[in-house]
């Protein structure tokens, strides 16, 4: 509470600040009323109205501002503060940007979050595009996303879910925090596979990263208006972040040295697996790379694979069971589903998940209608280039709204619609070649946690609904159960879904058994 409310005062003394600068700048230079559709350089100036993703949701840009985009709406030009925004919400404009001109917009911009929180740019979301950022997606890839690396860790995932089910089991029938045990699920499973069972301090780690999180997703004004220094003390927003790296930097200190004292005094059983953290202090020691990683370079990555790794599956395990039970008919047609195919062995396992196909496709459905990343991460033009007959300038922001052509009449039918058939017998998948369907992103930045985030998501909700029939606290009903966003480093609902679990038991069959 005490920091929150250091945080505030400083805070509306910087908006004030900022609201003076920006009228007397407004009285200077009144922002030109239209430009011209073939040479667009210097969009006018727009205020930020709510969440980007909804303001330039599917075809709103040309029809509410239709002098500031291409004459078809899909590339958008905006001025947010100082900084030009090149808005892109149509599938073919995706495509020219993440495959045709991937390599040009491989690079992520600047903000001040990034830079104190990833150790000036050394993580590997916000690496500069170069040898560096390579050689860490290549030990992420071979050391914990790949297929085989991700199968590897079915132990921890299954250990972490049947701890998760253990907490379902004693509130049987009773009221239950959902989204809670799935964020903690998923925050468990990460941390062991980052930094091992033995760390002690899980607990006071996880609120440090989510803090982060929040704060990294925030629109900042310090970045919006980099020219005005004062701004990033006067908001209070560089001494946030540096507490906040500090503190996950003394963490993060005591696991690095943890690891190293056990990898010399062979203190571990002969089981256990090499977690991230043992991977990169050998690959350090061994000298062998080609660019050298140091201590804070470590730091850096463990804390991506937290942010990046860990709420992301958790926000869609919450949004699919939320839109379940506000479709009934769904939720039974998976619960049938996965019930019958296990019916035999009397639980989930790994072996039979791909018979899962309706489940697959209700998880598809939820990346489609509530990508945790609705505007992927933003991407910085490297060199003056035509997008669909739009100049975008060199240093100028891109973002794609993966929100807005996932939700476009012109790519789906019936767009806003929780339907999970659409995708049954359907080839389009999340894996990047399909530009109206791009949960991850596409192209060199494309998401590496694919084979994770999957493999956690399918195994945990098929045993939930095999497991438990779940509904509604009485006091709730169907239409009025809230979905409304929360914005921040990833989208997730605002308020916590509470459901009362009941065990199924096979034998006696349940409610939706069929
Ligand atoms: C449902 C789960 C997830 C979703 C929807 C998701 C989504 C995304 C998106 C949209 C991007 C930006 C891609 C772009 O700029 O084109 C991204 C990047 C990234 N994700 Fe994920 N992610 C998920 C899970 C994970 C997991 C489990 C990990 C690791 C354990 C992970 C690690 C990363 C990293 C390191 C990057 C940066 C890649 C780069 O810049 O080269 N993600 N993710």
């Amino acid at each position: 509470m005490e920091s929150s409310s250091q945080f505030q005062a400083p805070a509306i003394l910087g908006y004030l600040l900022l609201l003076v600068f920006f009228l007397l700048k407004m009285r200077r230079n009144p922002p030109k009323p239209t430009f011209a559709a073939a040479a667009p350089p210097h969009p006018p100036k727009l205020p930020i109205i709510g969440n980007l993703h909804q303001l330039a949701g599917s075809s709103l840009p040309h029809r509410r501002f239709p002098d500031l985009s291409n004459q078809y709406g899909a590339v958008l030009g905006l001025q947010l503060g100082q900084i030009p925004f090149v808005v892109i919400s149509s599938a073919e404009s995706a495509e020219q940007i993440l495959k045709t001109h991937d390599v040009v917009f491989a690079n992520r911009p600047f903000s001040l979050a990034a830079q104190i929180l990833t150790y000036d740019f050394t993580d590997i979301i916000f690496s500069p595009y170069g040898a560096y950022w390579r050689q860490l997606r290549k030990i992420c890839a071979l050391e914990l996303l790949n297929p085989s690396r991700v199968q590897s860790f079915g132990s921890i995932r299954s250990e972490e879910i049947s701890n998760s089910m253990g907490r379902v089991s004693v509130s049987a029938g009773q009221e239950f925090n959902f989204s809670e045990m799935v964020f903690s699920l998923t925050a468990g499973i990460v941390s062991r596979v980052a930094f091992g069972k033995k760390y002690r301090g899980h607990d006071e780690f996880v609120p440090v990263m989510e803090e982060m999180a929040r704060i990294s997703g925030a629109f900042s004004l310090a970045d919006l208006f980099p020219s005005v220094k004062l701004l990033q003390v006067m908001s209070g927003m560089r001494s946030q972040l540096l507490r906040l790296r500090n503190e996950a930097d003394r963490m993060m200190g005591g696991i690095i040295s943890d690891h190293r004292e056990r990898q010399s005094t062979a203190d571990r059983g002969s089981d256990e697996v090499d977690d991230l953290v043992d991977v990169l202090l050998k690959l350090q020691a061994g000298g062998g790379l080609e660019v050298p990683l140091s201590d804070d370079n470590i730091k850096a990555v463990i804390l991506d694979v937290f942010i990046a790794g860990s709420d992301t599956s958790a926000i869609i395990m919450d949004w699919a069971m939320s839109e379940m039970i506000k479709n009934p008919r769904i939720l039974q047609q998976a619960q049938s589903e996965v019930r019958r195919v296990f019916k035999l062995k009397g639980d989930v396992d790994v072996t039979q998940l791909h018979e899962l196909y309706y489940l697959q496709s209700v998880i598809k459905e939820t990346l489609r209608l509530h990508p945790p990343g609705p505007l992927l991460i933003p991407r910085e033009c490297g060199e003056d280039c035509e997008i669909d007959g739009f100049q975008v300038m060199a240093k100028e922001k891109v973002i794609v709204n993966i929100w807005a052509i996932a939700r476009d009449p012109k790519y789906w039918t019936d767009p806003d619609e929780f339907r999970p058939e659409r995708f049954i017998n359907n080839p389009i998948d999340f894996k990047g070649s399909n530009f109206e369907f791009l949960p991850f992103g596409s192209g060199r930045r494309i998401c590496p946690g694919i084979a994770f985030s999957m493999a956690n998501i399918e195994l945990s909700l098929a045993k939930f609904l095999y497991h438990f029939d779940w509904k509604l606290p009485s006091d709730v009903k169907i239409e009025n159960l809230d979905m409304t966003e929360l914005y921040g480093f990833a989208v997730r609902k605002k308020h916590n879904l509470t459901l009362i679990p009941i065990p199924y038991t096979q034998a006696l069959g349940s409610s939706f058994s069929s």
